[in-house]
C-alpha cells in the first residue's frame, strides 16, 4: 500500500508495527513521533522508520494511517489532541492499547466526527520495553483484537486489516468489554499475581538470605512479566480496574478454598486440584500464540552426561537452524535432563523437530 503513516510512541509495539509495515508496504512512509526523543532518534538510527517529527500536529496531518503505541492514558490524551487537528478526512486511526473499552469511550470525540478510528491490541509482546527490542517477526500468528468505533465503515476496518497485513497476525473482531473481560482474566490478572510472588519473595529475602540465588529457576518463568514496564501496568490496571477486582475477590476464595484443602490434608483433594489444572492447561492450543506469549519451544528429554548439549545444538547448527534461546531444566544426578530449546519461528522448530527426530532417540516435546 501506499501512503504514509504515522506511529506515535516508537516503543516495543510501536517499532515491531513499523517494521511490520516497512517490510510488507515498501512505498510507504512511516513517521515515527515520540515524546522522548532518544527513543526516537535510536528508531531512526536502527532504520525502524523512514522518518521522525517532533512535531505531532504536522505528522499528523499528512498521515493517512495513524498508530497511537503509547501506554493507555497518554492514548486518551492523544485521542484528545486529535480533535482540534486538520487530519486528512480520510485517515484511519488506531491504537495498540492493552485496553480497549475506556479507549473506545474517548475515541467518541473522532467518531462522532465521522473520524475513522479502530481500536486494536496486538496480543503478543514481551516484557522488554523501547524500540530497541522491536522485532518484525513479534506478532506472527498471535491474535490481534480488533474493536472499530461507532460509524466506521466495514471496508476500513479490511484496509486497516491490509496495512498490518506484515504482522502475519490473525485479526479478531470484537466488542470492547469482552476484550476487557479476556485480557483482564488471561494478561492484566496473572500480572498483578506475577508482581504479588515477587513481592512475597522479596519479604523473605533478609530472612532467607539464599533465596534470590534459588529463585532463579521456575520462579523466574512464572515471574517473567513482572519485569515488564510498570508505567504501562499502571495505567493498564486502573483502566480495567472492575473487572480486576471481581477477578482478585474469585482468586481471594479460590486462595480460601487452597487453605482448607491443606488445613484438611486431603490427598486426594489436594492431588484433584493439581490435575484439573494440568489437564485444562496441557489441552490449551500450543501452536497459538496468546497475550502471554512464549517463544516456539521444544523440550528434548536427553540423557544428563557431559557433551549432550553440543551434541543436540550441533544437529541443528548442521541444518542452519537458528535457536534463541537454550537452558537445561531438572539436571539431577541419575535423572533425565531436559534440554529446553527456543526458537524464533515455528518453521525453525518443526525443522529442529524433524532433524532431532532422524539424528536421534531422545523423546521430543513440543511446548
Ligand atoms: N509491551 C507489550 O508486550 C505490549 C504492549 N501493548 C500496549 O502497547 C502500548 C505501547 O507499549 P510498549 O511499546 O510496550 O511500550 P514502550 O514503553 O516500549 O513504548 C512506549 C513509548 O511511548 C512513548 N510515549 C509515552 N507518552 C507519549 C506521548 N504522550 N506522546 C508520544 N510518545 C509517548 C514513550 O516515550 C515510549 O517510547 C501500550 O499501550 C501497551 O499497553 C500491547 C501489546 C503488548
Ligand atoms: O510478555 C508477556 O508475556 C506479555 O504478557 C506481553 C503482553 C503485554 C501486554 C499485552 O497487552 C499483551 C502482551
Amino acid at each position: 500500500m501506499n501512503g504514509t503513516v504515522l506511529i506515535i510512541g516508537m516503543g516495543l509495539i510501536g517499532g515491531s508495527l513499523s517494521l511490520c509495515i516497512k517490510k510488507e508496504h515498501p512505498h510507504a512512509k512511516v513517521i515515527g513521533h515520540d515524546v522522548n526523543h532518544k527513543e526516537l532518534r535510536l528508531a531512526k538510527s536502527l532504520g525502524v522508520i523512514d522518518e521522525m517529527s517532533l512535531s505531532l500536529q504536522t505528522a499528523a496531518e499528512q498521515a493517512d494511517l495513524i498508530i497511537i503505541s503509547t501506554p493507555v492514558f497518554q492514548t486518551e490524551k492523544i485521542i484528545a489532541q486529535f480533535e482540534s487537528l486538520s487530519l486528512k478526512e480520510s485517515v484511519l486511526i488506531t491504537d495498540t492499547g492493552s485496553t480497549k473499552e475506556q479507549i473506545m469511550r474517548s475515541s467518541e470525540v473522532l467518531t462522532k466526527n465521522g473520524i475513522q478510528f479502530i481500536g486494536g491490541h496486538p496480543m503478543a509482546g514481551s516484557h522488554k520495553s523501547g524500540v530497541a527490542a522491536a522485532k518484525e517477526i513479534l506478532f506472527e500468528n498471535a491474535f490481534y483484537m480488533l474493536t472499530p468505533g461507532s460509524g466506521v465503515a466495514e471496508e476500513n476496518v479490511g484496509k486497516l486489516q491490509d496495512w498490518l497485513r506484515g504482522t502475519h497476525a490473525k485479526f479478531l473482531i470484537v466488542e470492547p468489554r469482552e476484550h476487557d473481560e479476556l485480557t483482564g482474566m488471561i494478561s492484566h490478572f496473572p500480572h498483578i499475581v506475577a508482581a504479588s510472588l515477587v513481592h512475597q519473595a522479596k519479604g523473605s529475602s533478609t530472612e532467607h538470605p539464599y533465596l534470590r540465588r534459588l529463585a532463579a529457576g521456575g520462579f523466574r518463568d512464572i515471574t517473567r512479566i513482572a519485569s515488564s514496564n510498570p508505567t504501562m501496568w499502571k495505567d493498564i490496571t486502573i483502566q480495567n480496574r472492575g473487572v480486576l477486582l471481581s477477578l482478585l475477590k474469585e482468586w481471594k476464595v479460590e486462595m480460601d478454598e487452597v487453605v482448607s484443602l491443606i488445613e484438611m490434608n486431603d490427598s486426594q483433594k489436594i492431588y484433584d486440584y493439581f490435575n484439573d489444572a494440568k489437564v485444562f492447561r496441557d489441552d490449551l492450543p500450543i501452536l497459538e500464540k496468546g497475550a502471554i506469549p512464549s517463544f516456539y519451544d521444544l523440550f528434548v528429554d536427553v540423557p544428563d552426561y557431559p557433551g549432550v548439549i553440543s551434541e543436540v545444538t550441533g544437529y541443528l547448527a548442521q541444518e542452519k537452524i537458528s535457536l534463541t534461546n537454550i537452558r537445561i531444566m531438572e539436571t539431577r544426578e541419575d535423572i533425565y535432563g531436559v534440554l529446553a530449546i527456543s526458537f524464533q519461528t515455528l518453521e525453525d522448530r518443526e525443522r529442529a523437530l524433524h532433524c532431532l527426530r532422524e539424528q536421534t532417540n531422545y523423546e521430543l516435546f513440543l511446548g
